[in-house]
């Protein structure tokens, strides 16, 4: 059984599985899944077999203009080799409410998707179900063209890992910075401490933070914690002969920033992926993104591609610079912030 919470992010490789150690907060014998400051369960993804970060993929240009044509309208892109991950008919309630009523996209490799749409709408669970935290009731989520069984463990075989950056920074309260940010490579990999520790530093550097890794969070400002958040979400083991791509999935990641934090938030995300340019003025490590935001700046900053949730349903999908000219009336009322139009609150 698996529960989440706004406190808690999570970033994935969870090849062969977690090996306790003294380091780890409390966790359950299953190894998905583990118990935090005992409060909260995490189920983390995704594994194997790995495959080369760029075999089978042809990258998207998402300015090029035939994308335009591709995602502005009803065209289906010839090929499916670069799709890493596909809703297809997704259902989902939770008792009574019924959330998602048949949600179908897919996210290809190199895009910045953004899932918009009005309060409870379902974005966050759909969030958590790609990410594996959540089984649809009805309908299918396919890693790389493979078929998720259930919920995500690790027995999944998917060569994409896939990082799931909560809304709140979800720090651990006890642990450091360096702690928190070489987690998973603390209990996960093979790497020593001194190795983590330096690629925790570079990672850090290039999220913009330095001497900041013996902190405990509570001594971080909000900014600081999202920018910590997205360092553990980028981390890897780069002692691996193959790396898989990564997708990461921001769930309100510029909420109750200032809007100038929140500039600072958008352009690092910007920068991890692999057509930004890190703080390092190396180019970023992701593959593809999706953010569920409410922020008109982190729309317009932050993603290329839009997906409109409306009562469970995709009503709307386009370029972010068609999401302003739509005549779409769910669309345009949700732009302008109307109280006239067919949203009723
Ligand atoms: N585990 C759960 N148990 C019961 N209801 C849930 C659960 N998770 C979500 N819900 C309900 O499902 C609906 C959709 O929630 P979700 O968080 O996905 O919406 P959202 O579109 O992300 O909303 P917001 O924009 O306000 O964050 C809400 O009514 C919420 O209360």
């Amino acid at each position: 059984m698996v529960s989440s919470s706004s406190s808690l992010l999570f970033s994935l490789p969870l090849c062969g599985g977690i090996s306790h150690s003294t380091r780890s907060p409390v966790y359950s014998a299953n190894l998905s899944t583990f118990r935090v400051s005992e409060k909260r369960e995490i189920v983390c993804a995704c594994m194997a077999p790995p495959r080369n970060a760029t075999d089978g993929f042809s990258t998207l240009n998402i300015n090029d203009s035939s994308v335009t044509k591709i995602f502005g309208s009803a065209q289906e892109p010839e090929g499916e080799s670069d799709v890493l991950i596909e809703c297809r008919n997704v259902y989902k309630s939770f008792g009574k409410k019924h959330i998602l009523k048949g949600v179908s996209f897919k996210i290809r490799h190199g895009e910045a998707v953004g899932i918009i749409g009005t309060s409870g709408t379902g974005k966050s669970t759909i969030l958590k179900i790609i990410a594996g935290l959540l089984a649809p009731d009805k309908g299918d989520v396919y890693i790389r063209g493979r078929k998720r069984h259930g919920l995500i463990s690790d027995e999944e075989i998917s060569g994409l890992r896939i990082g799931l950056v909560f809304q709140s920074a979800a720090l651990f309260d006890s642990l450091t910075v360096r702690e928190n940010v070489g987690f998973l490579l603390y209990e996960n990999s093979s790497m020593g401490e001194e190795q983590i520790a330096e690629l925790v530093t570079e990672t850090l550097a290039a999220v913009g933070l330095k001497g900041v890794e013996d902190r405990l969070p509570s001594e971080l400002s909000g900014g600081m914690k999202k920018r910590v958040a997205l360092a553990r979400s980028i981390i890897f083991d780069n002692t691996k002969e193959t790396v898989e791509p990564e997708v990461i999935l921001y769930d309100e990641p510029t909420a109750g920033l200032d809007p100038i934090a929140s500039t600072v938030v958008e352009d690092l995300i910007r920068s991890v992926h692999f057509k930004g340019e890190d703080e390092l003025r190396k180019p970023g490590k992701i593959a593809s993104y999706v953010v569920v935001t409410h922020q008109h700046s982190t729309i317009r900053r932050a993603v290329d591609r839009l997906i409109f949730l409306h009562e469970g349903k995709i009503v709307w999908e386009g370029l972010t610079h068609e999401f302003i000219t739509s005549t779409n009336p769910i669309v345009q009322q949700f732009a302008s912030g109307s109280l006239d139009g067919p949203i009723k609150y």
